[in-house]
């Protein structure tokens, strides 16, 4: 549905030229849910605006259902730019407009008939939760409502893409959820796809199908959530997987830790099995949990055990051996064999 292809954006500044993104390429599939994750300044709004051309990329190509959006003339610009939703942050409503009209307003400006208009305007307050608020002004709405308000906007013109700007950065947990599922629904009713940028893992982790991590303008590693939630390669990815996983030990304690400290990670149904229970039974090794947790990233869980391992470097040699072969990931913390 979306192809970047070898995408840079640069920024002309006073101190000269910055790179937002950095020759990046990416393929994002019909109807799936796609994070962009990253530090402030990583370039994750650069690439999104780019995607529907709020920035026009120094170089490379964007792709959207098949059309290169790069190439198009003004004219045939905004016409595709339908196709493509945008939500923000701090929502960018119309003050003045009531919530009715605030929907209604992306209609006409689409040149679509008023009754037409009229009846698309309620059945998308509708779908959003806000049938009763029709003729609420902003100001009389709560962060979350009026996020629903910009999310029906965003799909008056029937978009097969929704871009999401930090959609959730603004709202309390509750309302994060509240919100999230109904994105979730909407991709689900409609087939859209999804893409979202955020620094909150629990976002990425609740929602999304693959992810993507920017550094300094480039995708630094790509995958599905759960595979990068398990296996996160670049430190950068394991230092967001660990702030939302809080997987870490207290450096204290690690240090009081004689024996041969190891991380596993359970995949899938093997976080179900016992496991652990097996080392403690049929090894010659005092096992000792520092750590333990199980998530459920869409509905497959996820488990990590610390544990401290104590016997001679022989057994816990085949302790290791035993937990690779039940093709869980084992990492060595410390070891005082
Ligand atoms: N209009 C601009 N003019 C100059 N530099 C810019 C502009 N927009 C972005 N940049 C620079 O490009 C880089 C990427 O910024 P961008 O806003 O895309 O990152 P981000 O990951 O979205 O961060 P944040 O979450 O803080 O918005 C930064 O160094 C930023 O200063």
């Amino acid at each position: 549905m979306i192809e970047i292809k070898s995408v840079t954006k640069e920024y002309k500044t006073k101190k000269g030229t910055v790179k937002g993104v950095d020759n990046v390429s990416l393929e994002i599939d019909q109807g799936e849910i796609f994070g962009i994750v990253g530090y402030s300044g990583a370039g994750k709004s650069s690439l999104l605006r780019c995607i529907n051309l709020m920035e026009k990329p120094t170089s490379g190509e964007i792709f959207v259902d098949g059309v290169n959006l790069v190439k198009l003339n003004a004219s045939k610009l905004r016409k595709s730019r339908q196709k493509i939703g945008m939500i923000f942050q701090h929502f960018y409503l119309a003050t003045s407009k009531t919530v009715f009209d605030n929907v209604y307003f992306a209609l006409k400006a689409a040149g679509k008939s008023k009754t037409e208009s009229q009846k698309k305007v309620l059945d998308l307050l509708e779908l959003v939760g806000l049938a009763d608020k029709a003729q609420h002004y902003p100001s009389q709405l709560s962060g979350g409502q009026k996020q629903r308000v910009g999310i029906a906007r965003a799909l008056a013109n029937d978009p097969k893409v929704l871009l999401c700007d930090e959609a959730t950065s603004a709202l309390d947990p509750s309302t994060t959820q509240a919100i999230l599922k109904l994105l979730k629904d909407i991709n689900e009713k409609l087939g859209l796809t999804i893409v979202l940028i955020t620094h909150e893992m629990e976002v990425v982790k609740e929602i999304c199908d693959r992810m993507a991590v920017m550094e300094e303008g480039k995708v630094i590693e790509l995958g599905s959530v759960y595979q990068l939630f398990a296996q996160p390669k670049e430190n950068l990815t394991k230092e967001f997987i660990d702030g939302v996983m809080q997987f870490k030990l207290p450096q204290a304690l690690v240090g009081k830790c004689k024996g041969t400290i190891v991380k596993i990670h359970f995949r899938g149904r093997i976080a179900e099995e016992s496991v652990v229970s097996d080392v403690l039974k049929g090894f010659n090794v005092r096992a000792n949990i520092l750590h333990g947790k199980i998530e459920y990233i869409k509905e497959v869980p996820l488990g990590v055990f610390i544990m401290e391992l104590k016997g001679t470097s022989d057994e816990v040699e085949r302790v290791l051996t035993y937990l690779n072969d039940k093709a869980v990931g084992v990492e060595v913390m410390t070891s005082d064999n």
